[in-house]
């Protein structure tokens, strides 16, 4: 069968996206690795599937698959190339895109210059809801790992992160202590886990080790995560540039639990493909 796809990234954080409202095809964990291999497929962080909605009060389902295989509940920056993709491809003459995912809904702004803005939604605090073992709420919590004891900010955005503050960014042991936390016991569903550099109030720089990848370009929802762990420990303003490897994103939250946290960045479309499934 031969399936058409688009290859898009959000700073560098790459997707394969496939049309399934005009397409026909089962997606299978096991198409998503093949797929997703750099070298014997087409190579991406994660899948992004387009599909009809279930629900009648939104556009489309959103659906989203890491290069391993796990389908997971929520993508930052796939969600601003989503926009893009289903406005290009005239699937929706909207600039204001609902969407539904396994996390629950949210609405993508298509903005000047080919940007978008996304609704995040709230981040959960609540340990179990993370999931993140915990008695209760903190805004960081000790965590043992490698010999020593860290300070971790657990937080969901519909995806499990941690996020831990470091003085020098660009020499964090990313991959190291990437690979220990993000399968860490006390993060039952696994967890990205961010490394998070504060410039000032208003300016900080990430990297993240991503569930089920390993560290990438960009993550949106880290992104995310990053600014609310940094606004719990009384680190940034309400609104922050995020220098990310593959670029800047900004990231507005009011500091308050049930405020959404609001994601603006950009969206690219890199070629048009097909493949033999
Ligand atoms: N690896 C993530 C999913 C992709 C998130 C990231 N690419 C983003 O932009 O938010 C997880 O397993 O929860």
């Amino acid at each position: 069968m031969l399936v058409r796809f688009t290859k898009m990234h959000g700073l560098g954080n790459d997707f394969v996206v496939i049309d399934l409202v005009t397409q026909r095809i089962k997606i299978t964990p096991e198409i998503v690795k093949k797929l997703g291999d750099r070298n014997f497929g087409v190579g991406f962080d994660q899948m992004l599937l387009v599909e009809p909605p279930s629900d009648p009060d939104v556009d489309f389902r959103y659906r989203i698959f890491n290069a391993d295989g796990s389908e997971v509940e929520n993508c930052g920056n796939g969600a601003r190339c989503f926009a893009r993709f289903v406005r290009d491809k005239r699937l929706s003459s909207k600039d204001e895109i609902a969407v539904e995912t396994a996390n629950g809904k949210a609405v993508l702004k298509l903005r000047e210059q080919r940007m978008v803005e996304v609704d995040m939604g709230a981040p959960v605090l609540e340990p179990a809801q993370v999931p993140f073992v915990a008695e209760q709420f903190a805004a960081t919590y000790p965590i043992d790992v490698d010999n020593q004891t860290l300070d971790i900010t657990a937080v969901s955005m519909g995806n499990p992160h941690g996020v831990l503050v470091v003085d020098d960014v660009d020499n964090a042991p990313v991959d190291k202590l990437g690979a220990l936390l993000e399968p860490h016991e006390r993060f039952p569903a696994k967890a990205n886990i961010g490394f998070l550099e504060v410039i000032s109030r208003r300016e900080a720089k990430l990297r993240v080790f991503e569930r089920g990848v390993g560290e990438t370009k960009a993550c949106g929802t880290g992104a995310c995560a990053a600014m609310v762990a940094g606004r719990l420990r009384g680190l940034l303003d309400e609104t922050v540039t995020l220098h990310l490897l593959g670029g800047d994103l900004e990231i507005s939250w009011s500091g308050e639990a049930h405020d959404a946290v609001i994601m603006t960045g950009p969206a690219t479309t890199v070629f048009e493909g097909q493949i033999f499934l």
